[in-house]
């Protein structure tokens, strides 16, 4: 691993593809807030990433000097069951647009985003880096996995061939202010928000979550993910993915019992072990990260209630 001790110039041309979703709306707040003074964004609906040639048109127009790829097809674990053709086909579509101009435009700079979820479904815990590609996928999210390696293996290519020192970050499971509550397409962190303070309001005596409530998750506040976003393209340049988490996991269980007592539920809990389970365990060995300067800040108590309050303030004008 070797270190790039340069800070990025903070009045080059940044582009945050993705910067109205959870991950790339904290990055755009922590590189403003960080003084980046010329920060660019398109909405999908400015921009579809799909669209390869408005992609091209649009770096010959922008010329960003650094690009933060946050842009996805995202969702949990029943969106990526139920459409697993989208979820390959449009990642690997925007991922691949995206890098295709920003090599033919000369980046210098790019960090892409994985996800634990593309580790081998029971890789040793906690999982290393040198994990990936050594086990079969869980096969809830094969598909987006398999998409997502593609974007880490052409991060790594365009070093190899080219020698830029673009960089991929391997985030485990987020959670914060601008998630997607959706009810079936959400992560479980905002669907157990939405269904217990929906509970609350109504008086209802019971919520039923999905699976057992064993697998075990470990989640990162995306505020502190933004931060180690930028800690790393200012401080890492290697080929391997770096896990970014917090190195500690809970069961869904506990998960819920915290959910509960933040939003002030005290019905009763069911499980629908009907619904999947997905992996029973992703817990991230953060040590890479660690050793180049950087811990998360927000605990997850703390992250948990602040993201309830958000969710209050902005139920009304969330994404379905
Ligand atoms: N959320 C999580 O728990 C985790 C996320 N990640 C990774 O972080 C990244 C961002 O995820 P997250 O912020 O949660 O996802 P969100 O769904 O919150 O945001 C995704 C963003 O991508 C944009 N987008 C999607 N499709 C297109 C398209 N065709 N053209 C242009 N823009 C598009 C959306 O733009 P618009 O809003 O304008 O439609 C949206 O802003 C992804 O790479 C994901 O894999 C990794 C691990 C965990
Ligand atoms: C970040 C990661 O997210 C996805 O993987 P996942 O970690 O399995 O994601 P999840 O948050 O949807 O579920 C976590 C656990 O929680 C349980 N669970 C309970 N009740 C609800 C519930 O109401 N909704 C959801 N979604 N899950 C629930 C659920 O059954 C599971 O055991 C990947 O597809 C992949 O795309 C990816 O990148």
């Amino acid at each position: 691993m070797g270190f790039v001790p340069s800070a990025l110039d903070r009045s080059a041309t940044t582009y945050v593809a993705g910067h109205r979703g959870l991950v790339g709306s904290a990055i755009w707040r922590h590189l403003d807030y960080s003084g980046f003074d010329q920060l660019v964004g398109r909405s999908s609906a400015e921009l579809d990433l799909r669209d390869r040639a408005a992609v091209f048109a649009f770096f010959a127009q922008a010329k960003p000097a650094v690009v933060v790829l946050a842009a996805a097809k995202v969702g949990g674990i029943m969106a990526n069951s139920t459409f697993p053709v989208d979820f390959l086909s449009e990642n690997l579509r925007i991922q691949l647009n995206v890098m295709d101009a920003a090599l033919e435009h000369g980046v210098e700079r790019l960090l892409f985003l994985g996800s634990s979820c593309i580790y081998p479904k029971l890789a040793p815990q906690p999982i290393k880096e040198e994990y990936l590609l050594t086990g079969t996928l869980e096969p809830t999210n094969d598909a987006y996995a398999i998409a997502k390696i593609a974007g880490i293996l052409q991060v790594q290519s365009v070093r190899k061939q080219y020698e830029l020192p673009w960089i991929s970050a391997m985030p485990t499971n987020l959670y914060g202010p601008g998630d997607n509550f959706s009810r079936q397409g959400s992560h479980v962190l905002p669907a157990l928000i939405r269904r217990y303070d929906e509970a609350r309001r109504d008086g209802a005596s019971s919520v039923t979550n999905w699976g057992s409530g064993s697998p075990r998750r470990e989640f990162l506040h995306v505020d502190d993910m933004a931060a180690a976003c930028l800690h790393l393209l200012e401080h890492y340049d290697g080929p391997t993915q770096v896990n970014v988490g917090t190195g500690e996991d809970s069961t869904i269980k506990e998960i819920a019992e915290i959910v509960a007592a933040e939003v002030g539920y005290e019905g009763r809990v069911e499980w629908d072990t009907t619904k999947p389970d997905g992996t029973p365990r992703k817990l991230l060995d953060v040590t890479t990260l660690r050793e180049s300067g950087w811990t998360p800040r927000i605990g997850l108590r703390e992250g948990i209630a602040s993201t309830v309050e958000w969710y209050r303030t902005h139920m009304d004008s969330l994404r379905t």
